[in-house]
C-alpha cells in the first residue's frame, strides 16, 4: 500500500491491517473481561509502565531503561500470577464459544451493566422477613463485572428469583444457607458462594466475616451486595467498598432501584 508523506516509510500490507484489527478486537475483549474490576486498574498500570519503558528506550536513557527492562522481564510471569482468575475465565469462555457457541456459562458474558428485568420486591420482602427472624443473608447483584468465578465456588442453581426461594436458601437449617447467593441476568445463579474478604483495616471491628465478604466483593468488582445481619437483624447495602447500614425496607428498595436500574426501567415490576 502506497502511503502519503510523512508515512511513506511505512510499508503497510493487508496482513498488517488484519493484524492491527485482530489486536484491537483482542484488546477490546480483554477490556470487557476486566472492566468494573480492580484488575483493569492493574492492567492499565502495567500498560503505562510498558509505554514509559518504550519511551525511555527510544530516548536512550540507559540506566532507567535497564531498570524498567528488568521489570519487563518478569512482567509476563507477574501478569500470569496477577490475572490467573481472568485468564482462566477468558480461556473458559473461548472454549465454550468454540465448542457450543455460548454454552451454559454464556450468560456471564452477555453485555449488561444493570439488569432491567430484575424485580426488586422479592429481595426487599425477603430481607424484611429475614431481618425480623434474625437470619443472616448475603445477596450479590452482578452488574458489568463477571462474577462467574465466585459463582463457581458455590452451587450453581440458575433458578427464578422469588421471596420464597430466598427465604428457603437462608434458613439456618438449609444446606445452602452458608455463603452468598449470586444474582445475574435476572436469575438466581448460585448459592453457597465464597466471596473475597476485605482486608481494609478501617472496617469497623464490629463487622464480622459476612459484612467483610460483602465489602471485599464490592472492592474487587462493581457488584452490589445486600447483607442481613444474623446478630442484629440490620439490613445493609454495600457498593464500591462502602457500606450503608441499618436501612429500612423503603431505603433498600430505593437504593437498589437507583443502583441497579439507573434509567428507572423495570422498577414497576416491584
Ligand atoms: N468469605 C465469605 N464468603 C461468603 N460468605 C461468608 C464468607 N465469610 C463468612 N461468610 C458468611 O458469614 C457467616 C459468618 O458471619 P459472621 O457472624 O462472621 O459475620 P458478621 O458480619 O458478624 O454477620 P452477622 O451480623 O450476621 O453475625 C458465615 O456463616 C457465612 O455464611
Amino acid at each position: 500500500m502506497n502511503l502519503p508523506y510523512p508515512f511513506y516509510f511505512l510499508h503497510l500490507g493487508l496482513v498488517d491491517v488484519a493484524d492491527v484489527l485482530l489486536v484491537t478486537v483482542l484488546l477490546y475483549q480483554l477490556y470487557k473481561l476486566l472492566r468494573g474490576s480492580v484488575a483493569l486498574n492493574v492492567a492499565l498500570g502495567g500498560l503505562s509502565v510498558y509505554l514509559v519503558y518504550l519511551l525511555v528506550s527510544v530516548l536512550g536513557l540507559g540506566l532507567l531503561s535497564s531498570i524498567l527492562g528488568e521489570f519487563m522481564d518478569v512482567g509476563v510471569l507477574a501478569g500470569i500470577i496477577l490475572f490467573q482468575q481472568e485468564i482462566r475465565r477468558f480461556l473458559v469462555n473461548v472454549g465454550k464459544v468454540a465448542l457450543e457457541g455460548g454454552g451454559p456459562l454464556g450468560w456471564w458474558r452477555r453485555e449488561s451493566s444493570s439488569d432491567a428485568r430484575l424485580p426488586l420486591a422479592p429481595f426487599v420482602e425477603a430481607a424484611k422477613t429475614l431481618a425480623t427472624q434474625e437470619t443472616g443473608a448475603l445477596i450479590c447483584f452482578a452488574r458489568a463485572s463477571d462474577l462467574s468465578a465466585y459463582a463457581e465456588s458455590g452451587d450453581l442453581l440458575d433458578a427464578e428469583v422469588s421471596k420464597r426461594l430466598l427465604l428457603a436458601i437462608f434458613q439456618k437449617t438449609s444446606p445452602l444457607h452458608d455463603g452468598a447467593v449470586i444474582i445475574a441476568q435476572g436469575r438466581l445463579r448460585a448459592a453457597r458462594c465464597i466471596l473475597p474478604v476485605s482486608q481494609n483495616p478501617e472496617v469497623p471491628a464490629a463487622l464480622g466475616l459476612r459484612h467483610r465478604a460483602a465489602l471485599g466483593l464490592t472492592e474487587a468488582t462493581d457488584a452490589i451486595v445486600l447483607v442481613v445481619s444474623e446478630e442484629t437483624g440490620q439490613v445493609s447495602l454495600v457498593r464500591q467498598g462502602e457500606i450503608y447500614r441499618n436501612l429500612t425496607p423503603t431505603e433498600v428498595k430505593s437504593r437498589l432501584g437507583e443502583w441497579l436500574h439507573p434509567s428507572g426501567l423495570a422498577a414497576t415490576a416491584t
